[in-house]
């Protein structure tokens, strides 16, 4: 099964809420945890156990593992594999990019199963040009794997750059972003047999898409391209307002919330994520 059934099959059974995982170490210091790779991989781990049951995806931020150098990856590795064998779809915050046959090897390196760092799917960067990501996109069809394309992206600093015009070709005077959105629904129609595409887009919460000339209804047809939603909780956004942000794409939107979550504790995280669970089911779109 490709990934956007796939994951549409867990927001039909568990909701659409996408637990992050990231160990930052004023978290590490507030759940009483050392701040090194032995307690990241903790924390991870724990934060697998309170999803498992209650959410359906987790959203390893590879940044905060990354920081301990091998020993950090080695951490990664653990909790990738305890949150997909609990069944949890996993998604690698790697955000990763470069020319194509550079991005080809992130790919291998995130997506092909067997991998020690194999994931459901990850996110990746296409400002060196959408074509840049063509061998990632093609495996992640082949292997029924999901890929997130950066658009726009919750962070204010992100705007200039995403909202510029593209000069040339068949997306002249769109924004970058939208030029970008219209690149993975192009190619979901074209690869992808099921109804949800293999390819998705990053569309921050606290973003205002009308400035970016994004069309959410092109989101939303046959297939559906799935949409990475951060931004929730801690930078602002609301999950009462996943209908009115996102609007024919919302029924497509992996909510994702990091630290409203997890500063809830190692006590609270499991209740945290269940109430959040709930409060982002009632506003499905
Ligand atoms: O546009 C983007 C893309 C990725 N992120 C990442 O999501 C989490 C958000 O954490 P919160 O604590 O819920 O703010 C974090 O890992 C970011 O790097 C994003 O925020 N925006």
């Amino acid at each position: 099964m490709g990934f956007g059934d796939r994951l549409a099959t867990v927001f039909d059974s568990v909701g659409q809420l996408c637990v992050g995982i990231d160990p930052h170490a004023w978290l590490l210091r507030e759940w009483d945890l050392p701040d090194s790779a032995a307690g990241a991989r903790e924390f991870g781990l724990r934060v697998v156990e309170a999803t498992a049951g209650r959410a359906g995806i987790v959203k390893p931020q590879v940044a905060f593992f990354e920081r301990y150098g091998s020993a950090g990856f080695a951490a990664l590795e653990d909790v990738l594999a305890a949150a997909r064998a609990a069944g949890l779809l996993v998604i690698a915050d790697a955000k990763r990019g470069d020319l194509g046959t550079s991005v080809e090897a992130y790919g291998q390196a995130w997506l092909a199963p067997g991998g020690p760092l194999e994931c459901d799917a990850m996110t990746i960067s296409a400002y060196m040009g959408v074509g840049s990501i063509e061998a990632p996109m093609r495996l992640a069809e082949q292997a029924g794997k999901g890929l997130f394309v950066l658009a726009a992206t919750s962070n204010p600093e992100a705007f200039e750059v995403q909202t510029a015009t593209v000069a040339r070709g068949a997306r002249a005077g769109r924004s970058v972003a939208a030029s970008i959105v219209g690149d993975v629904v192009s190619w979901n129609k074209l690869h992808t047999s099921g109804v949800g595409g293999s390819v998705g887009v990053v569309l921050g919460a606290t973003v205002d898409f009308s400035a970016f000339g994004i069309d959410l209804g092109e989101l939303a047809g046959s297939p559906s391209t799935p949409v990475l939603a951060p931004g929730f909780g801690h930078q602002g956004a609301r999950y009462s307002q996943l209908a009115s942000l996102y609007g024919p794409a919302a029924p497509h939107a992996v909510v994702s919330a990091s630290r409203s979550i997890l500063q809830a504790g190692p006590a609270g995280v499991a209740e945290a994520i269940a109430t959040q669970a709930s409060e982002v089911l009632a506003c499905r779109g």
